[in-house]
């Protein structure tokens, strides 16, 4: 593993059941590198995203995430592994019965978070990066969707993870919040932080080009290692529904 390389896989194979998904997987990420990984519906990309972080074991193959081998991490060391990857779905899970600033609180408090003044300083500062710093009072519903997925990143971000593997985040909203989304989660990756986006919107990849991974007929294919390599038009080369 590099010194920069912030995830690693050798030759692993990842499976749901006992169907392989993909074969093959050798896979390194940096630190702060921001990466799109695409692929058809059921290639595989979920099932990547949780192998990284430790929801699916990895049995066959070597890997290794922010410093976690994952071929024998134990349970009871998932939760640490969690602590530095900020995981952002497409549907937002914020609890419903509570206030922006009572769910990102009580993500703290069951962090081990403690003093009083750390925790409320630690939500003023995620807001203030997600930019929805007048809307902590504010009930998940009176929010529209897209701040509502700023909210779930601002949520990632308080235990300042390295990683965030971010599942279609921006499956369920409009293309101009997708927009603000995608930059917003590039300014964080800017930040140091690497950033593995799965998403279906291939126009996102020329917007805001990054490097592209795809998963495809059971591996992973590497598409552009670099930003100038994605100016590529996806969207007329395959439609990935
Ligand atoms: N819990 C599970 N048990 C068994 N098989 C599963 C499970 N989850 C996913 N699969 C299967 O694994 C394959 C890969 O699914 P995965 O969700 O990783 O694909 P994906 O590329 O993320 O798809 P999508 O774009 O729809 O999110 C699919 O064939 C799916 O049916």
């Amino acid at each position: 593993m590099s010194e920069t390389s912030i995830i690693k896989l050798n030759n692993a194979i990842i499976r749901q059941s006992d169907n392989i998904i993909l074969k093959d997987v050798d896979l390194e990420i940096e630190r702060g590198e921001f990466v799109y990984l695409i692929g058809r519906v059921g290639s595989g990309k979920s099932s990547l995203l949780k192998t990284l972080y430790a929801d699916l074991p990895l049995k066959e193959g070597t890997g290794k995430v922010v410093g976690y081998y994952l071929p024998l991490i134990k349970n009871k060391q998932v939760p640490f592994l969690r602590r530095k990857i900020g995981i952002v779905f497409q549907d937002f899970q914020l609890l419903t019965d509570r206030n922006i600033e009572d769910n990102l609180h009580f993500v703290l408090k069951a962090t081990g978070w403690k003093n009083s003044n750390d925790i409320k300083s630690r939500i003023s500062e995620v807001l203030e990066k997600v930019k929805m710093s007048n809307k902590g009072y504010k009930m998940p519903h009176e929010l529209s969707g897209g701040e509502q997925q700023r909210m779930v990143i601002a949520r990632a971000l308080l235990n300042s993870p390295d990683i965030i593997l971010a599942d279609e985040p921006t499956g369920n909203l409009d293309p101009e919040t997708s927009d603000d989304l995608v930059r917003l989660l590039h300014d964080i990756s800017k930040s140091g932080k690497t950033i593995v986006m799965a998403t279906h919107q291939h126009d996102l990849l020329a917007k805001f080009p990054a490097r592209v991974i795809e998963c495809k007929d059971g591996q992973l294919i590497e598409i552009s290692k670099n930003k100038a390599e994605t100016i590529i038009d996806f969207t007329e080369s395959e439609t990935f529904d």
